[in-house]
């Protein structure tokens, strides 16, 4: 099957992009795999399939695959270079534009210099919604909240990670590093991916605290390892932060691949993520059976 793409990318965090407004493509796991190979296939992080609108007062569709070609629920780079998508393209001229994930709506807003900003909505700390298995553990408490000690083996002298737990829609583990480019991300983010806490595995952060409204971080993503930026990585590091006591309500992110903001009033509020959102080049390719 040859299908046309585009290939984007937010904060060095890269898509393949494809329309499937006007019908699906039918696309297996394996051939979204395929497609995010970065020797066989386009290479990306995720594949974004951007479909019409699901219901009334909803303006699109939005469906997620990883690298690995499992679906999940959020991608927040994915989300502001999904508005630009649907924008260069006329698909849509609304500066602000509504849209349906697996799980929740989101509100994304286009501003003139090109950056985006993405209502993520409101994090979700709820142990069982990340989901989280923490039976039989004790709480650390830190700052006003806490962080989760996981063994990272099974021996008694197997290192641990101390983290913090929560959703943004998409489950994520954020433990403090006192520089992140000496923080074992690979050997350490793989395992903690694959913690057995997380049944649905988990992303993995790894936050350096610069001072109360800066940040640095790296993330091993699930199902497609470091990437240069992760959207929801940084909203789920900054609120952590925010909620153990040592970031104000707005934090910018340097992430390898560009600068994320995020802002958030604490509580049940959104958190609010803006950052670029680019088009590298489009094409078409056949895509194996
Ligand atoms: N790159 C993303 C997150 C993509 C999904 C994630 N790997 C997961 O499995 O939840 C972002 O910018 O948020």
């Amino acid at each position: 099957m040859r299908i046309r793409f585009t290939k984007m990318q937010g904060a060095g965090n890269d898509f393949v992009v494809l329309d499937e407004t006007r019908g699906r493509l039918g696309l297996q796991p394996a051939q979204y795999r395929w497609l995010a190979d970065r020797h066989f296939g386009v290479g990306a992080d995720q594949v974004l399939s951007v479909r019409p609108s699901p219901a009334p007062g909803i303006d699109f569709e939005y469906v997620i695959h990883n690298a690995d070609g499992g679906e999940v629920e959020q991608c927040g780079n994915g989300a502001r270079c999904f508005v630009r998508y649907v924008r260069e393209r006329g698909l849509t001229d609304k500066r602000t534009v509504r849209v349906r994930t697996m799980n929740t709506v989101l509100e994304l807003t286009e501003a003139d210099d090109g950056r985006v900003t993405v209502d993520m909505g409101p994090p979700v700390f709820d142990l069982p919604q990340v989901p989280f298995d923490d039976a039989g553990l004790s709480p650390h408490p830190q700052g006003g909240w806490h962080t989760w000690r996981l063994a990272l083996g099974t021996d008694a002298a197997a290192p641990h990670a101390d983290v913090a737990v929560l959703s943004m829609g998409n489950p994520h583990a954020v433990q403090l590093v006192a520089d992140v480019d000496a923080a074992p991300v690979a050997a350490v983010g793989a395992l903690v991916e694959r913690h057995p806490r997380f049944p649905k595995r988990v992303n993995a952060g790894f936050l350096q605290v610069v001072d109360r409204s800066h940040a640095r971080l790296r993330v091993w993503e699930r199902g497609a390892g470091e990437t240069l930026a992760c959207g929801t990585g940084a909203c789920a590091a900054v609120v952590a932060g925010i909620r153990l006591g040592l970031f104000d309500p707005r934090v910018d992110v340097q992430t390898r691949g560009g600068l994320l903001t995020i802002a958030w009033d604490g509580g049940d509020a959104p958190v609010r993520m803006t950052g670029p959102a680019a088009t590298v080049f489009e094409g078409e390719i056949e895509v194996p059976q």
